[in-house]
Parts: C-alpha cells; structure tokens; sequence
C-alpha cells in the first residue's frame, strides 16, 4: 500500500495511491500495467524500484526486498521513468558510460556495451550526438541504452511510448519485443494506452484506483470479461422479437441484447464457434438479414465490463501532486548483475 498526504491550507488529505495490488511476475515476461491517469501504476513502479518504500505491504523483485535489500534489488533491475535518464549536456555515449560507470563497470567494458546497444536500439552514429537535438524517439531509445547498461534481468518502462508519433511507437515496441526475445529481459511497463498493452504484453494487469481489477492475457480477458459483439442487421423490421429469441440464447451473462432500428446486437462468448448456428437457425426461421459483424472486444471493453466505465473516460487528472518528496531518491548503484531468480518480482502492497 501507498499512502499520501498533501496539504491544501488547513486541510490535510489522504490519497491511497495503491491499496491492494497482489502481482507475481515469471522471468521472460513480458507484463502490461494498463491504468487509467492516476490509477497508481507510477507509484506501484516506484515502490518496485526502491524509489518509494512501501506504507504497507511487502514486495519481492529479482528475488530481494524492496526494503531490506533495496541495493541488491536495484543492481538487477533497470528502471526508465517517465522523464527519462538523459539530463546533462554530455554527448550521448558520454551520458552512456558514466551511467554504466556508476554501477562501478570499468568504462572499457561500459563502452563497448554501450557501442552495441546503440546499434541494437538503431542509434548507431548518434554516440557524439548531444541528446538534446535527438527525436523524441531518439531519445526514449537512448534512456532504454541506459537501463540496460549494467544488464539488468528485469526492466521496468513507466509509459515508455507517451508522446512519440505513430512511427517512433512503432520502432519502440519492436525494441521492447527484442528485449525479451532476444535479450531474455523481463518487463513491467506501464501505459494507458490500450493498443500498446495489447500488441506488448503476454500479460495485462489492469489497475483502477490502485487496485488490481484484473490480470490475465490479453484474449483471455477478452473472451472471460467482454464476449465478442455480434451485431445482426434484419431487413425485416417485424422479425426482430425472433432474432432477439435467437441471439440471446448465446448470451451466457446477464449484458442481454439491445436492439437499435434494424439491429440486434449482443455479447456472446467465442463467437465463431457459435455463430455458424446462429445463421442456420436464423435462416431456417426465414429471418432474412443485411449484414451480419462480429467484433473481437477491445481492452476498452473489458475495462468497462469491470468498472462500470470507458477508459478513456476514467482518464482524469490525478488528485494528489506526484513528485513530492515523499520518495527516498535513488543513489548510485552498485556493481554487479546477480543470476536470474525464478520468479522477478512478487509482492502484495496492500
Ligand atoms: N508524491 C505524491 N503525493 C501525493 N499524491 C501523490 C503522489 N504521487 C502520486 N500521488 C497520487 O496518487 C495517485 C496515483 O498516482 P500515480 O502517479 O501512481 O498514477 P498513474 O497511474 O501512474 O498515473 P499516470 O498515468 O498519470 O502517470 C494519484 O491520485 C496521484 O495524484
């Protein structure tokens, strides 16, 4: 748990910014934390990366204590915030190896990381370049080069693609892919975008109002929470009562079927192994039809079966003032790259 307080006059309020959250990451996983603004996916990052200790509750990450061993856990992890690593003036190779230097990495062994990374992360030629004149893309590449310097096993990415264009995204998710693919690095990230959680993750972890409504993948929580939308079009008008009869025999949950106009739409589970009947039934009956979709739910759907509401709508501006010094800032970390651990991170903070 993460609790909060901030002053506004005399009044003292309390924000819970996490309350609740139970996760178990496996090594090689790839995991999205989707949220909307607010929902405490920073804070539970921050917590998990040593930056914020715990109210209550208790976190295990690459197999240390978020408390008892916060070195430990930070030697093994790399950690891109939401306002990136790259700061100074130096040059970016510069920035590069003072960062793997940190860790206590000698610089010829820092450089020659550094170098291969740059051409992983399609940055080759940019090791002079000052990271103030680099694209946006550029630069959320150059920040990932320095979470990866000292070869964490686990990586936590906080909103990694906000504010880049279509293209950038792109280029940046096919980066994080490689990192698990060819690199073996476990993710956490975090977004509030609902495609990036879908094209990235093996695993969605939704969080609303710091608590963890769901976790599963991404087609599981389609097909157990949303159901596909199947949308019938009549050209008969008179025969929507028997299509209404017809459709809600496959709806398994209590959603029911709206009808608009000429439409007859429902939720139903697995669609396409039921829907072939649906016809045939549909058509013994005479019941003649325009056009006939089937939807796959969006993640947006199954946020809404959850709480009540859209994602997009839950997006609000968040009530606390983030970036108060209530977080124990991280010193530099020590050297070292420990082993994997069978399970990267667990821990319940309630
Ligand atoms: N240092 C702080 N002091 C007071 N309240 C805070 C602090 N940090 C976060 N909060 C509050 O805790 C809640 C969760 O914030 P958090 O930044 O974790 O959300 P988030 O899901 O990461 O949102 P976003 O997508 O906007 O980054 C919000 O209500 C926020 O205002």
């Amino acid at each position: 748990m993460q609790t909060f307080h901030s002053r506004q006059g005399r009044t003292r309020t309390e924000v819970r910014a996490v309350d609740g959250v139970d996760l178990d990451v496996a090594e090689g996983e790839v995991v999205g934390f989707l949220g909307p603004n607010g929902a405490g996916k920073t804070t539970t990052l921050r917590m998990l990366t040593t930056l914020l200790r715990p109210t209550a509750g208790s976190a295990t990450v690459a197999g240390y204590d978020v408390v008892t061993r916060s070195e430990d856990v930070r030697r093994s992890i790399g950690y891109v915030s939401q306002t990136g690593a790259a700061f100074s003036g130096a040059r970016a190779g510069d920035e590069v190896v003072d960062h793997g230097m940190l860790y206590g990495l000698p610089r010829r062994a820092v450089e020659e990381r550094g170098k291969e990374l740059f051409e992983r992360m399609d940055l080759s030629g940019l090791w002079t370049r000052m990271p103030r004149s680099m694209s946006g893309g550029q630069k959320r590449r150059l920040d990932v080069v320095m979470g990866l310097i000292h070869e964490p096993r686990l990586m936590f990415l906080d909103e990694p693609t906000t504010g880049l264009d279509p293209q950038a995204r792109a280029n940046l998710w096919d980066h994080i892919r490689d990192l698990r693919d060819r690199l073996g690095v476990t993710v956490l990230l975090t977004t509030h975008y609902l495609d990036e959680a879908d094209a990235l993750s093996d695993r969605i972890v939704i969080i609303d109002h710091g608590r963890i409504v769901a976790s599963d993948t991404a087609d599981h929580l389609k097909d157990r929470v949303a159901g596909d939308l199947v949308d019938l079009e009549l050209v008969d008008r008179s025969r929507i009562p028997d299509a209404v009869q017809a459709l809600d025999r496959l709806v398994t949950d209590r959603s029911g079927v709206d009808v608009t106009d000429h439409h007859v739409r429902a939720r139903v589970p697995q669609a396409g192994r039921s829907i072939q009947g649906l016809i045939r039934h549909l058509d013994t009956a005479g019941i003649e039809l325009r056009t006939i979709e089937v939807h796959r739910p969006t993640l947006d759907d199954v946020f809404l079966s959850l709480t009540g509401r859209s994602l997009r709508d839950a997006e609000t501006a968040p009530a606390g003032t983030p970036g108060s010094p209530d977080g124990v800032p991280a010193p530099p970390v020590p050297a070292g790259t420990p082993t994997g651990t069978p399970t990267a991170t667990e821990g319940a903070l309630r």
